[in-house]
């Protein structure tokens, strides 16, 4: 109790009151689970984890993974329903813990960050593709995984990214244009692959300094596809059976799997990185690889690592911002008078300055600062983000950003999409998932100490692609053969593993008649 007696003292806005007391009213024994956790190794290992609630049904050495589905998070969030904010899921021989309440969240993830920055084993991530500790987005938390992040984060912080605005700019108008063009020469165009080939190209500028791909059809395009796909589902967190039934993992079909990831290392994707961190180094332009190689030395990074951390950025740091992009869009395209009010107000920024806003103008736009917000925590990109692991015994922590999202207590009408919702806060979400969890946006970004380091690009390019999208086109359904409005369906989602995308879906990109042209 007195771990919310703290937290009710620290509440300053009435509004967070009900939530916070009714987390009090209903989670009582929570709170002792909570100590149990992030106390002694001891009583974890031993008997401490038996005490959180286990949902009915787990199979003998399958666990609750029959149960599960197509959409894993979705079966999370009603036995958090049923069975409260912490609850522990029998992943084959692993135990997972599942938190849905964002203080306990943040009590477990962030402040008691020093036990449980962990990263669990995943046979990909870890044993193939990072061997030997390799990596940042998988290492264990050592000081391997520091050093790369410390080097990472010299290119991604707000202030480098301010950097890159030109870039980020240009990448965002190329995207538009295709979008516009696809949709004049075919009546409609999917999304996706356009903004993904954006997303690819600032990582390709900022992280390797080299040019962009032009079109979905470029062969490099493809093989950085391939690469980003095949990673993505290497590395699914649900995904990993070698990892949950390791007596399976001497069956020919598991070996297999085995056997194909380190035939796309060793043939496909760390050759491919290799190649581009050559022409990094020498070309003229600056970029990550090239800060990295200056303190590889200094931070013990070796030439593997290097690959391992480059693909692992470049995999981190496009499809989620694609996706985001893409759900937004999905999202606007039904709509239409939320559009009508962005459009609006980037208008009024042009009318006012003659030009288009930047991420720096962004106070001046608070109500696309809402939209985005409540687009992210409406649709995330991610659901379990990346797994955590407690030093003290090997648990497995995950945090469901899909419960989080949708919890009542934390976000009134969490089932609707409210524009307006963040209207009052136009902290950017660097600022805001580096805050106070009270007053947190959304959870996309996970936590603490191992928290995205991405955040600042993300919202950058979101910003660029977004508000520029509003200022020249509407978005509008596809039509059918027989002029039918067909929109995107928002209801059902594609569980990547990893990340969590709209269904494909086509819409059209129509120039605004209205819109504000600059001399
Ligand atoms: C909307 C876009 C993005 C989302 C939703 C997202 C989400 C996340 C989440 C949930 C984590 C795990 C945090 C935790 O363990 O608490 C993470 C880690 C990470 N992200 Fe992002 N991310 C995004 C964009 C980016 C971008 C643009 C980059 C880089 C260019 C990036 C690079 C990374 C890296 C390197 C890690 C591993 C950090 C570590 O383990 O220390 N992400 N991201």
């Amino acid at each position: 109790m007195e771990y919310y007696t703290e937290f009710l003292k620290k509440v300053e806005k009435h509004e967070r009151l009900i939530p916070i007391l009714s987390a009090v009213a209903a989670t009582t024994v929570t709170a002792y689970y909570v100590k149990r956790i992030i106390s002694s190794s001891k009583k974890i290992s031993n008997n401490g984890a038996e005490e959180i609630p286990v949902p009915d049904g787990a199979m003998y050495y399958l666990g609750h993974i029959p149960q599960m589905g197509s959409v894993p998070a979705h079966k999370i969030t009603e036995w958090h329903k049923e069975l409260g904010p912490i609850l522990k899921v029998k992943m084959g021989v692993q135990d997972w813990v599942f938190i849905s309440d964002p203080m306990i969240a943040q009590e477990i993830m962030a402040t008691q960050g020093a036990i449980t920055s962990g990263r669990p084993y995943l046979t990909f991530g870890n044993g193939i593709s990072g061997k030997g500790g390799r990596g940042i987005v998988f290492a264990d938390y050592n000081k391997n995984w520091k050093n790369a992040r410390t080097a990472v984060l010299s290119i991604l912080a707000p202030k480098s990214v301010a950097g890159f605005d030109k870039i980020l700019q240009q990448e965002a108008e190329n995207s538009i244009n295709q979008l516009v063009e696809q949709t004049k020469l075919h009546g409609e165009v999917y999304p996706l692959s356009f903004i993904r080939l954006s997303s690819i190209n600032i990582i390709l500028a900022t992280a390797f300094g080299l040019p962009g791909v032009s079109s979905p059809e470029d062969p490099f395009y493809k093989e950085l596809v391939n690469m980003i796909e095949t990673g993505i589902k290497f590395t699914s967190v649900v995904g990993d059976f070698s990892a949950y039934f390791p007596v399976l993992s001497f069956l020919d079909v598991i070996f297999r799997k085995e056997r194909k990831m380190t035939d796309f290392v060793e043939n496909v994707s760390h050759p491919m990185f290799r190649r581009m961190i050559k022409q990094a180094l020498a070309g003229d332009q600056d970029s990550l690889v090239k800060k990295m190689h200056l303190i590889m030395e200094e931070y013990e990074i070796d030439e593997r690592n290097l690959v391992v951390i480059m693909s692992e950025v470049l995999v981190a740091g496009s499809d989620t911002v694609a996706i985001s992009a893409s759900w937004t869009y999905a999202i606007l395209c039904h709509y239409p008078e939320v559009q009508k009010k962005l459009a609006d107000e980037v208008d009024a920024f042009i009318n006012k300055y003659k030009r288009i806003p930047t991420f720096e103008d962004r106070l001046e736009l608070p109500y696309y600062i809402s939209v985005q917000k409540e687009c992210l925590r409406y649709r995330p990109p991610v659901y379990f983000g990346v797994p955590r692991k407690a030093s003290a015994d090997g648990t497995v922590i995950v945090t469901n950003i899909h419960t989080l999202h949708n919890d009542s207590k934390t976000f009134y009408d969490a089932d609707k999409f409210i524009p307006d919702r963040f209207i009052k806060d136009t902290r950017s979400m660097y600022a805001s998932s580096n805050g106070n969890v009270q007053n947190r946006d959304q959870f996309v970004f996970g936590w603490g100490r191992r928290i995205c380091p991405g955040i600042a690009l993300a919202e950058n390019e979101l910003f660029n692609s977004i508000t520029r999208v509003m200022a020249r086109c509407r978005i509008e359904p596809a039509l059918s053969e027989n002029g039918d409005k067909i929109y995107p369906n928002l209801v059902d989602v594609n569980d990547g593993g990893s990340t969590v995308s709209p269904l494909p879906f086509k819409v059209r990109f129509v120039e605004r008649e209205d819109r504000v042209i600059l001399a």
